[in-house]
């Protein structure tokens, strides 16, 4: 039995700090200490102010910077540092509501209409649009009329009709998100769409979220501010940096100080909020011009057509039955026609090869089974079939049902098929508890997950479970993928090009182990190659495609020994590993 074993432990990297290489751009650092540091002496105000905000000294009013006084006094002699420090209190949790509805509206607004598309999306863009259509500021006004002097109420109904902008921002990351391959995987292995919003989706938008939230929060600071000025938030003598302007203000002819200083306060906190903001969506896009950004971008979508005929009845004795199937997308120039009216079947414990060259359409025939062709594909035509059930057009509530349990992918590119987020265990864990058929608690899904990841031969499994993906080799990493396909006890297992990103020995570790499992479990597995000589290494029977069409089918053997078709000849001639496999086929 081959096994492999864990490389040494690597540091964590799965999780991309958004402040990372800040000191590097010092203002940026500058405005974000500033932003801390007058926040931190806000907080601990009741320690650092030298007196009560409110205690009045008649004796000394307006008078300058002292010992006693730092920044002096006002019309009434109250302590200028000290109103400052506890009017920033008022001033900061009314920003603070504010910042937290819009992050919360957004992201939750964002993510339904990016993620779920269709309907929800039509109906929240629909809603975006009216309130952005309408004045924050004056909707804010409005609500202060009903509820006076509330900041509450004022900075709550800020927050909710800023978030649409965000939302916004969030849907449209999110649309490109649900289509990268660790989205399908999570599909796939049978996860609904509110476990893959909230466990793949989010934590990476969380990182979005940090720009247009210090954006966001020098905007609300000003309008925060403005309110107090007008009277109309913070009732007075309680201190309010706004109202300490207004007060200032009053008296701008006769003592201009006071005005530079709380004005000073308020414009130095938004200034270091926008240029934090600018700072870290700076730092993003670097991060972004250096891994040279990877989202795939869907296009406009071409009508399924459910093309069900009478005659077509579930068929017998197969596993997956394809009939007369046909797949198109829908393209600039047009709709475009990528697989035409293909048909094979699978027998249980089979191993059956889908060969062609690149872009004959096998990825496209392999997803579209599980349902998860890109927006701008579709079934045209024919039917396919899991054993006695008619899979083609059913709904995705169906589908997601069916993934993972009856019928399971293995993709080519294990690490992209993987969340870096996560630990190995915990991915396996959540695919257990969806599909598996573990009765029990932890202790139960710890033992399957140990079986699983023993099935696919990696030694030491639980040091498996506590690595990230980055932390193993891509043959593990595959095999882990294996696992997490086998975790529900699908009837086919759907693997395309499981070898291509491998080195040759870990491909002919990993071309045992399939065989392995079909032999021990009588699976079937549909098997998705451009390589002839993998075939020839372990498929029971092949069909070849070119250019969407099947060009021949039959057993190994007849492929290899009696092949009919030009093209089947042409392949064989141009794979010469074929050579050192025919002891085999014979
Ligand atoms: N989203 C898409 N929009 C338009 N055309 C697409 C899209 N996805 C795939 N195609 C086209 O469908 C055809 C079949 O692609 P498919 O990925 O199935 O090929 P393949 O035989 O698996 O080859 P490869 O091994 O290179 O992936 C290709 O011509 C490809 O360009």
């Amino acid at each position: 039995m081959t096994t492999v074993e864990a490389p040494p432990k690597a540091r964590s990297q799965a999780r991309i700090n958004p402040f990372a290489g800040i000191w590097r751009r010092p203002v940026t650092a500058a405005a974000l200490v500033v932003v801390a540091g007058i926040s931190v002496a806000v907080v601990l105000a009741p320690l650092l102010a030298p007196h009560p905000p409110l205690a009045q000294d008649l004796l000394h009013t307006l008078s300058g910077p002292s010992a006693d006084h730092p920044l002096g006094t006002d019309v009434l002699g109250r302590d200028v540092l000290s109103r400052l420090l506890y009017g920033g209190r008022p001033t900061l949790i009314g920003v603070g509501l504010a910042v937290l509805v819009y992050a919360v509206f957004g992201m939750s607004l964002g993510i339904l209409a990016g993620y779920l598309r269709g309907w929800t999306d039509r109906i929240i863009v629909a809603v975006l649009d009216v309130m952005l259509s309408v004045p924050a500021v004056i909707i804010t006004l409005a609500v202060l009329a009903i509820f006076y002097q509330s900041n509450v109420a004022a900075m709550l109904t800020l927050g909710f009709f800023a978030s649409a902008g965000l939302a916004r921002i969030i849907r449209s990351s999110c649309l490109a998100l649900r289509e990268e391959l660790f989205v399908d995987a999570a599909r796939v292995s049978g996860l609904g769409p509110a476990r893959i919003m909230t466990r793949h989706i989010l934590p990476r938008l969380t990182g979005q979220l940090l720009v247009p939230v210090f954006l966001f929060s020098g905007n609300a600071l000003a309008i925060q501010t403005g309110l107090g000025f007008l009277g109309l938030a913070t009732p007075a003598p309680a201190p309010s940096w706004g109202g300490m302007v207004g007060e200032a203000a009053q008296i701008m002819q006769q003592n201009p100080y006071l005005l530079f200083v709380s004005g000073g306060v308020i414009g130095l906190m938004s200034l270091s909020f926008g240029l934090v903001g600018d700072g870290l969506r700076d730092l993003e896009q670097d991060r972004r011009q250096a891994t040279g950004g990877r989202l795939r971008r869907p296009g406009p979508a071409v009508t399924p057509q459910d093309a069900a005929k009478p005659s077509d009845t579930p068929p017998v004795g197969a596993v997956l039955t394809v009939r007369d199937y046909s797949i198109a997308f829908a393209t600039a120039q047009g709709p475009r026609n990528v697989v035409d009216s293909i048909g094979f079947s699978v027998r249980p414990g089979e191993i059956f090869g889908l060969v062609g060259e690149s872009g004959s359409g096998k990825t496209v025939t392999g997803l579209s089974l599980l349902g998860l062709l890109p927006p701008n594909g579709a079934v045209t035509s024919g039917s396919a079939w899991l054993a006695g059930t008619r899979i083609s057009g059913l709904p995705e509530r169906e589908l997601q049902r069916i993934r993972g349990s009856e019928i399971a992918l293995v993709s080519q590119e294990p690490m992209v098929a993987l969340d870096p987020y996560f630990t190995i265990g915990s991915q396996l864990a959540e695919v257990i508890r969806r599909t598996g058929d573990v009765t029990g608690g932890k202790d139960a899904v710890r033992q399957r997950i140990r079986d699983l990841l023993t099935s696919v031969h990696l030694r030491d499994p639980d040091d498996v479970v506590r690595r990230h993906p980055h932390e193993l080799s891509g043959g593990m990493l595959q095999r882990v993928v294996i696992a997490m396909a086998l975790a529900g006890s699908p009837k086919v297992l759907i693997a395309d090009e499981p070898t291509t990103a491998l080195d040759v020995t870990v491909q002919a570790g990993v071309l045992d182990l399939l065989r392995s499992l079909r032999d021990e479990r009588g699976m079937a597995i549909v098997l998705i190659t451009h390589d002839l000589g993998v075939v020839a290494d372990t498929c029971d029977r092949a069909i070849v495609m070119e250019k969407g069409r099947i060009v021949e089918e039959g057993s190994v053997e007849d492929i290899f020994y009696r092949p009919r078709h030009p093209y089947t000849k042409k392949l064989i001639e141009s794979t010469p590993s074929i050579a050192t496999t025919e002891g085999r086929i014979a």
